[in-house]
Order: structure tokens, then C-alpha cells, then sequence
């Protein structure tokens, strides 16, 4: 069957989307419950008020230890003038929360007693009525209103409800959904761990997030198998679920303008489709519409779009057919640290990395690819930008939604610079010895780091700057670049950095003499880059010219991307470190040991969470754990080399 391309010509905006969305399925204003014991009720959403069943305490209760009178009985015990009581008969011995035996109404604590013997104690202070008792229904009385309707269920509720009697709770309903993955080229996370991938594969992971959403939004949701791109074969999963007793429909994928993309197709099939499009990125290519009476939505196959699709759109609706409010954020007034494009007409989700730094929040922003999870998962919060602005300036002031707690941000060391894989054992060494503090780093090579420094907007800076006049590291550039800056130069690694060639060596490279003259393939690295002027610096040791080099215009921004270029044959070989080619299993010939240190600017280095980290850094573990990484020394790790 041939499928008209969809072209979504009348986009909406989220608002505008969100309220046809509401229009077409608003609450019913019943809403379907059942009942369940109140210990199971942790998140649900009580449909009927929760009123107590029993009082607590359900009976009059000594609050303390020691002795139950009747207050009347002590009144005028004085130290000149002790009162003796008789156990058993005007005083009772009594525990805390024990039953007051009749006719008594106090309580005097142990404290307070002398036992003189077996049969009789003497008090120096008198009682008053009610001291040191809980009264009957002093908590909770019988008949009492312990919840209304439409209560969230805490920890602490599970409590209120059992002690007050309410054993069982009558809850809304948890929406059902039913999430339908569509794509030919998907496999399930168990085919892959069992018979791993073949090119073309994709690992279907977005129902698992869908799922996931729907469990946080209190709903019940499960996910049928990938559904092959065929129109027939969606529709009739479609049919099935809406005639079923699921609340929603999702079909992930398929919701774009492909020829493969059906989702539009299916639902204005078998019902009707309010809006295909929505001015958001990520996110776009959102449909919505209704089937049987029932909502379905066709979410971008992209991971994040069909998160932004999600929180957006259908999330806000199963929250509405449970009666319950939005999911807020906390929102922070923050300042890029760079100007931050957006596109009119579009309103953006920027995925930002956010960092305290000065008192000021800075926020990174992370890379846009709506097919990339880990914009999200890095990601410390969203600026929102609206339609109408094309961007926003450096410094700036913006909010941001958080993804994660403030104080956890403002407990994170920002290093921004060049990476090195050594950076992500700090990171997760820092967590082990000292779990509050966290570090967020940002790669942008060795003098962007620098440049961060000077505009303030991280702590430290990871650098390997090589001075060719004297073959020196980081000091010349510190000087020149930052001459105004207080820093200590710290060291992190020494570490190799060599030729990165195929598994074998198949062009018996033995060293950057025979790039040039074996004329092979180079991968450069981005001017700027460390690894840049390393090679440059090795190229005037051997009296190369650049030119002689062939590729030395093809650049890449990282050692790993260096080092796919050469596994996928794209070059035969290129400058990096030992890590890199360690994990894509290709070889690698030593050329230079470098220095690869921390710049530290002194207004951050005495702060306790840089200090945390220069204690980690110089820890025994911690240089054990590198050392076996391969490719670094650790004989000047944590050593000031420099400070002005
Ligand atoms: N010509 C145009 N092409 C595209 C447009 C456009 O406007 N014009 N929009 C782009 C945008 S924006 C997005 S977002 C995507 C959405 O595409 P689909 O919803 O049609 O999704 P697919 O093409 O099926 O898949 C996209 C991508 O995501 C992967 N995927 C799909 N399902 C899953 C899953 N369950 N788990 C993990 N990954 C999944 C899939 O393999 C693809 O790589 O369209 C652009 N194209
Ligand atoms: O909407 Mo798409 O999600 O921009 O990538």
C-alpha cells in the first residue's frame, strides 16, 4: 500500500496543542476507583475522603514510665513534706504507652520516685491532672476527617490511615496505557545481550522510558512487542488496544514525514487526528487524536523528542484523568556561558549542564541531537526557549528547569577543558569517598578551558599545552593567556599519547615519520586541541612541513572520535591516547608522554569541594585505579607544579 507523506503544514503551538489536547478529553468528572489496603496505597490518589475508624490512642495511655495516680492524691508533696504512696493501692507502676489503670489520671516519672521498700514510695513534687498521659483520641478521633478526596497517599499517610482504622482505601484507578514500539529496525535489549547487534540494529529502549514516565505519573503501563512498519499491521494493533480497556495509546515512531511513517495514517484511519505537529524541538512531529474514544498519540521515535512529547502532551493529560496536578520543577535564574541559538518560530528544550560558579549559575549547553539520551541524562536542566526569541546572549540571565536538586548542583566541581577518561575515575572515585560531591565536566579542549577560566564560568580547567620552545607544559600558556589569574597548576596524569592505528598494524606505522612518508591517511585533531599542537610540534621535530601530511585538514573534536575515524577505515591513523584506542581494540604506538594538569583558579582552590577533590586525586586508590587503566603515570599526580 502507498501512504501519502504526511507534512504537518498546520503546526501548533504546545499551548495550543496541550489545549485541543484537554478539549478533546476533558475529566469526566466521575472518576473509575477501587479499593486497596492502605499499605499498598504509597502515591495513589484517594477517591473518597478518608475518614477514621478508630481513635488514636483508643484509650487513655501513659506517655512516660515511672507511676499512675490520681493527681488529687499528691497535691501539697513537697521536699519538706514528701508524700508516701502505697503500690497497688493509691500509685501502679506503669510503662510507656500501657493502659491507666482506673482511677488514676497522671503520671510521675521514674525519675521522680524514691522506692523506700517494697510497699511503699515517696514523691517530692505533686502530679497535675493529665500529666504525662495520652489521652483517648488525643491523635486521632473516631469519625474524623484524616484525608479529602484526591489526597496523594505519602509514607506518612500509610500511617495516619492505619492508625486511625482506615485499613483499606477506596483510590482512582491508575490510567492503563499501552505503549506500541513500531520500527523494522529495532531489537529487543534481550536480543541484543543475547545475540548481540548486527549493522543496521537499533536497541528499542524508548518503550522502557515510556514505561518508566508513565509509572512516575502513577499510571499502569505496558508495551506490547516492536510492531514491524507495516500499515496494516500497526492499524490492527491500534484497533486491538483502543477496543481494550487501556486508557491511552502510544505508538513510538513513524510519526514524522518518512514513507515508512505511519502513524498519522493509522489513526486517521480508524478515528480521527487533531494535531500532527507541534512547534517544539525536540518533539516536532508529536500527533495526537482519538480512536474508539480513546486518546492515542504517535511519539517521536527520537529518545529525547519522545520524552519532550511525553512531558508535554500526554503526561499532562494521564495526570488530569487521575484528578492530579501538573509535575513541576524548580526554576533557577541562570546565565549561559555562551550565546545559545534557538529557531524562530520553534520553541526549543535546551538540555543545559548547570554549574555554580562565582554565585553565579552557569549554564553549558549540551548538544541538541534529539537522538542523543545523553543530552538529557547530563543534563542538570532545560531552558525553555519561546517561539518568538532567536536566542539568547552570553550572561544573559534565563531560567532553567532543574532535572536535579540545587544544593547537589552547587556541590559539583564544573572542570571544563580537555578530557580525559581519567577525569570520568575522579568523578566516579569522588562519589565513592565523598557522595556529596560530584563533578561535571565539559569538553572543550585545553585552551577553551583556559578561556572558561578567564570568563569565569567553571572552577578548573583541564589542560596539555605543549610550549615547543622548550618542550614545557601549560606554564608559557598560563602566562600568556590568563596573565591577571591566580591559579595552581595541579597535576592529573601523565599520560601517553600515540599513533591510534588499525587492529594489526596492517601499514607497520612505527611512528609520524612514516604517516608522511608512507603517505597514509592522517586524523587530525581541532586547532586549540592539546593533541593539535603535539602533532604540530612533532611535525617541526621532524622537519615536516603540514602539507606532507595527508588529511591533516580533517579534523575531529575528541581522541574517541579520532579513533572511530580510523576503525571505520575513514583514516589510517591519527594522534591520541591510549584509552581510546584500548576501547575500539585498535593499536597503538607510543610517540610522546605529556603532562595533563588541572588549572586551578586560587578563589576556588581553598573551597571544600575543590579540596575534596585534591584529596582524591592524591590518594593511593585513586592513582591504583588509573594506573590500570594503562597508558598513564601517576609519579606527579596531585603535585603543584606552578602557581603565580
Ligand atoms: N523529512 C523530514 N524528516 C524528518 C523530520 C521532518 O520534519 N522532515 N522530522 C525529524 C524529527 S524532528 C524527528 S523527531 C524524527 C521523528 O521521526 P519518527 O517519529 O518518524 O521516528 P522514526 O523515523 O521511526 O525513528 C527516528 C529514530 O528513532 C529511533 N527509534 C524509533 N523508535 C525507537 C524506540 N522504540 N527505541 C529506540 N529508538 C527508536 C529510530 O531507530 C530512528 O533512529 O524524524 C525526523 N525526520
Ligand atoms: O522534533 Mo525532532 O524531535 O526536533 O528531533
Amino acid at each position: 500500500m502507498t501512504v501519502k507523506r504526511n507534512v504537518y503544514l498546520d503546526m501548533k503551538s504546545v499551548e495550543t496543542a496541550k489545549n485541543i489536547l484537554f478539549d478533546a478529553f476533558p475529566p469526566t468528572g466521575e472518576v473509575a476507583w477501587e479499593e486497596i489496603n492502605s499499605c499498598d496505597a504509597l502515591g495513589r490518589v484517594l477517591a473518597e475522603p478518608a475518614v477514621a475508624g478508630l481513635s488514636s490512642p483508643n484509650f487513655h495511655a501513659a506517655a512516660m514510665d515511672g507511676i499512675a495516680v490520681d493527681a488529687i492524691n499528691t497535691f501539697g508533696a513537697s521536699e519538706e513534706s514528701p508524700r508516701s504512696l502505697v503500690p497497688g493501692k493509691d500509685m501502679f507502676w506503669i510503662n510507656t504507652g500501657h493502659v491507666m489503670p482506673e482511677g488514676t489520671n497522671a503520671v510521675i516519672m521514674i525519675e521522680y520516685v524514691h522506692k523506700m521498700d517494697e510497699n511503699l514510695v515517696e514523691i517530692e513534687v505533686p502530679a497535675f491532672p493529665w500529666q504525662n498521659v495520652r489521652k483517648m483520641g488525643e491523635d486521632i478521633v473516631a469519625t474524623e476527617l484524616l484525608f479529602p478526596r484526591g489526597h496523594q497517599i505519602s509514607p506518612y499517610s500509610v500511617g495516619a490511615l492505619i492508625a486511625g482504622g482506615v485499613f483499606s482505601v477506596k483510590v482512582r484507578k491508575q490510567p492503563k496505557v499501552m505503549i506500541i514500539p513500531t520500527g523494522n529496525e529495532l531489537v529487543t535489549w534481550e536480543t541484543a545481550r543475547d545475540k548481540g547487534l548486527t549493522p543496521g540494529d537499533v536497541i528499542e529502549s524508548n518503550s522502557s522510558v515510556l514505561l518508566s514516565l508513565c509509572k512516575e505519573y502513577g499510571c499502569r503501563a505496558e508495551s506490547r512487542p516492536m510492531v514491524e512498519d507495516k500499515l496494516e499491521w500497526i492499524t490492527t494493533a491500534v484497533d486491538e488496544a483502543t477496543k481494550s480497556d487501556y486508557d491511552m495509546i502510544m505508538i513510538i515512531g513513524g510519526s514524522s514525514a518518512g514513507s515508512m511513517d505511519f502513524a498519522r495514517p493509522v489513526i486517521s484511519t480508524l478515528g480521527e487526528v487533531f494535531v500532527h505537529g507541534v512547534t517544539m524541538m525536540p518533539g516536532k512531529p508529536v500527533l495526537f487524536g482519538k480512536v474508539n474514544q480513546k486518546p492515542v498519540f504517535g511519539i517521536p521515535g527520537y529518545p529525547v523528542s519522545a520524552i519532550v512529547a511525553f512531558e508535554q502532551l500526554a503526561g499532562p493529560l494521564l495526570l488530569t484523568m487521575q484528578g492530579r496536578g501538573v509535575m513541576d520543577r524548580d526554576i533557577v535564574k541562570v546565565q549561559p556561558a555562551r550565546k545559545m541559538a534557538s529557531k524562530l518560530g520553534m520553541e526549543e528544550f535546551l538540555r543545559v549542564k548547570i554549574g555554580a560558579v562565582d554565585d553565579r549559575l552557569i549554564a553549558s549547553q549540551l548538544p541538541r541531537g534529539a537522538g542523543s539520551i545523553t543530552t538529557i541524562t547530563e543534563a542538570d536542566g532545560i531552558i525553555r526557549i519561546p517561539t518568538h526569541v532567536e536566542g539568547i546572549a552570553e550572561g544573559e540571565i534565563v531560567t532553567a528547569e532543574l532535572l536535579r536538586p540545587l544544593e547537589s548542583i552547587k556541590n559539583t566541581v564544573v572542570i571544563t577543558g580537555s578530557h580525559d577518561n581519567t577525569l570520568d575515575v575522579l568523578a566516579d572515585h569522588i562519589r565513592r569517598t565523598n557522595p556529596e560531591v560530584s563533578i561535571s565536566s565539559s569538553h572543550v579542549g585545553s585552551m577553551g578551558g583556559l578561556m572558561a577560566i578567564k570568563k569565569g564560568s567553571c572552577h578548573m580547567g583541564g589542560a596539555h599545552l605543549l610550549a615547543p620552545e622548550d618542550g614545557s607544559y601549560n606554564i608559557s600558556y598560563l602566562k600568556k593567556y590568563l596573565p591577571d589569574t591566580k591559579v595552581h597548576l595541579v597535576n592529573l596524569v601523565m599520560r601517553e599519547q600515540g599513533l591510534i592505528v588499525p587492529r594489526g598494524n596492517p601499514q607497520e606505522i612505527k611512528g609520524v615519520l612514516d604517516v608522511a612518508e608512507k603517505s597514509l591517511a592522517f586524523i587530525n585533531r581541532q586547532p586549540g586541541s592539546g593533541t593539535r599542537i603535539l602533532f604540530d610540534y612533532q611535525l617541526d621535530k621532524l622537519g615536516l612541513t603540514r602539507d606532507q601530511i595527508k588529511g591533516y585538514t580533517n579534523e575531529e573534536y575528541t581522541h574517541m572520535s579520532v579513533a572511530v575515524a580510523v576503525l571505520s577505515g575513514r583514516a589510517d591513523a591519527g594522534l591520541g591516547i591510549y584509552a581510546a584506542a584500548k576501547a575500539l581494540d585498535l593499536d597503538f604506538i607510543p610517540v610522546i608522554t605529556e603532562s595533563y594538569d588541572l588549572v586551578i583558579p586560587d578563589r576556588f582552590f581553598a573551597t571544600d569541594k575543590v579540596q575534596v577533590l585534591l584529596n582524591t586525586i592524591a590518594s593511593s586508590q585513586f592513582k591504583k585505579r588509573v594506573a590500570a587503566l594503562g597508558g598513564y603515570g601517576t609519579e606527579k599526580t596531585g603535585d603543584v607544579l606552578w602557581k603565580n
